[in-house]
């Protein structure tokens, strides 16, 4: 790569110093770097005023500004940090290249296609002024077109795109992109730049309850929560599936906006992988999944709003007032399915869901309640902190049986079942839903097949306290088998 004078790197789903491919990058070929980071508002504008997402990302900011400082002072540089900026990324990146005069900017790819479209209009407004724009792959091990079939397709499937994920590997693919010992690249902040960072409240936003979460922000909390997951990685095979126990890793936020590097998390993994260790393995393959629907996203960009598979756009939903209200219920966890409205209660309070549960819930909506599987991917758009556009549309295709998977349409999930499997002394249930506390274990995943007795000893009052099932999933399952039938035809 050419060596510049100056560079700037441009901050985005990648909020952290260490191994870090753009700033390795923009550090090893520039003189003098500077460091940006935009809140964007052409993301900012649309979304609540209350978002833990944006929070999120400010603590997240915040902490990296101190990184950078940190970082420029130990290799002797003063008033080094992050560039904060609150305008229209695609017009504002542009102009603070020509303010600072510099010849490059370094950022890491982002794949979604409104991404896709700001980069090339930031390209496109870079190249007028003479200035290059260069992008690194960073956000995952393989993207776009790396792993491929023998014909040299993209895969659609996950099982043999993950065998060919594990052949491909190799430490070179892991290697953690050193930013340290470049750091004498960074550049002092213009003094009008180099003000205090915007508060919350002046980007318009307010705070929420992500401070009494168990989900620290920044690299740091990243970190954190690597190491208490270290502990108990061994068993990840065994504990994932039970939302009542802290199983899973917790870091899907912290993978989506880069504040931990997939290369260190995929690293680790893969290290325990070749020793056998089974609870590694598995959680080696969710991370190849992660890679699968970034891939996915690349190479068939139609399923933003359309089904994988598109004989599946033929299926038609439930539509008109009264699946309005069966959709309403399901949002605000009033199906009468105790599982289904714990894990709904459980992403409202938290913005969080189990990933048991997020299959759970998507199934209901869809094969239950004969909802288009958009509908639920907006609203866990809206409301996920760890909201990824590929994981997310992957997830929802995949539960809807319209997506890339070798699942049947006509498997479907029984929620009653699919609680008394995974939660079977209804400890999550309780969690979320005290109203049904008093219940047996028995009895909490389906109140309304409990003995009167039981229900009154229980302060259960069905149609009052908690509401009756709103559909029977018998008769429902069998509309879902019609339903889909004309994709046979
Ligand atoms: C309907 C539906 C919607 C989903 N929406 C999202 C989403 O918006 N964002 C998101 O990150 N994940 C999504 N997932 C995948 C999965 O549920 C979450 O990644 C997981 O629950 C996050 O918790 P964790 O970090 O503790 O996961 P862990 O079990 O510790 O897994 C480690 C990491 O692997 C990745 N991963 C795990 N499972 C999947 C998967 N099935 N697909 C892709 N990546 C995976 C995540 O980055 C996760 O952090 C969705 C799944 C479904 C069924």
């Amino acid at each position: 790569m050419t060596r510049y004078d100056r560079g700037l790197m441009w901050f985005r789903r990648d909020l952290r110093v260490q191994d870090n491919a753009a700033l390795h990058h923009a550090l090893k070929h520039c003189r003098q770097v500077w460091c940006v980071f935009v809140f964007d508002t052409e993301i900012l504008d649309p979304l609540p005023r209350a978002d833990r997402r944006v929070e999120f990302i400010h603590a997240s900011v915040l902490e990296l500004d101190a990184e950078l400082r940190a970082l420029g002072a130990r290799h002797g540089r003063e008033r080094t940090g992050l560039i904060v900026r609150h305008a229209a990324a695609r017009e504002d990146i542009p102009r603070l290249a020509r303010q600072l005069h510099v010849q490059a900017v370094f950022t890491n790819h982002d794949d979604e296609p409104a991404a896709l479209a700001r980069d090339a209009q930031v390209l496109g407004a870079l190249a007028h002024a003479g200035v290059m724009l260069h992008s690194h792959k960073d956000h995952v091990i393989f993207e776009r077109r790396e792993v491929l079939t023998q014909a040299g397709q993209p895969f659609g499937v996950f099982t043999p795109y993950k065998n060919a994920w594990l052949r491909k590997i190799e430490p070179f693919f892991l290697k953690a992109y050193p930013v340290d010992k470049y750091s004498t690249a960074f550049a002092p902040l213009p003094e009008a730049m180099d003000g205090p960072m915007p508060r919350l409240s002046d980007l318009d936003f307010e705070t929420t309850n992500l401070s009494k979460l168990p989900m620290p922000t920044g690299a740091s909390g990243a970190q954190t929560l690597l190491a208490d997951f270290m502990d108990r990685i061994e068993r990840y095979d065994t504990a994932r599936d039970f939302p009542a126990i802290k199983g899973p890793s917790y870091l899907s936020v912290h993978l989506r906006f880069g504040t931990v590097s997939a290369r260190q998390l995929a690293s680790l993994a893969w290290q325990m992988h070749l020793q056998d260790m089974k609870g590694a393995s598995t959680w080696l393959s969710e991370l190849i999944w992660r890679d699968f629907y970034h891939q996915i996203l690349a190479n068939f960009p139609h399923v933003v709003g359309n089904a994988f598979r598109p004989e599946y756009d033929k299926v038609r939903f439930e539509h008109g007032k009264h699946a309005q209200s069966l959709f309403t219920a399901w949002c605000e966890g009033r199906t009468g399915y105790p599982l289904v409205d714990a894990a709904m209660a459980q992403i409202n309070q938290t913005g969080y869901m189990h990933n048991r549960l997020r299959m759970v819930v998507a199934s209901f909506l869809v094969k239950d309640l004969g909802i288009d599987w958009r509908w639920g991917e907006r609203y866990f758009a809206e409301k996920l902190i760890d909201f990824d556009l590929a994981a997310n549309n992957g997830g929802w295709q995949w539960a809807a049986s319209t997506g890339c998977d070798a699942q049947p349409w006509f498997r479907i999930f029984n929620p009653v079942t699919q609680s008394e499997k995974f939660d079977p002394q209804g400890k999550f249930i309780r969690r979320y839903l005290p109203q049904l506390a008093g219940l047996s274990d028995a009895a909490i995943h389906a109140p309304w097949k409990a003995p009167e007795l039981e229900l009154v000893a229980a302060d259960v009052r069905l149609g009052q306290n908690y509401p009756n099932p709103i559909v029977d999933h018998a008769i429902a399952r069998e509309r879902t088998l019609e339903r889909y039938a004309v994709v046979k035809r």
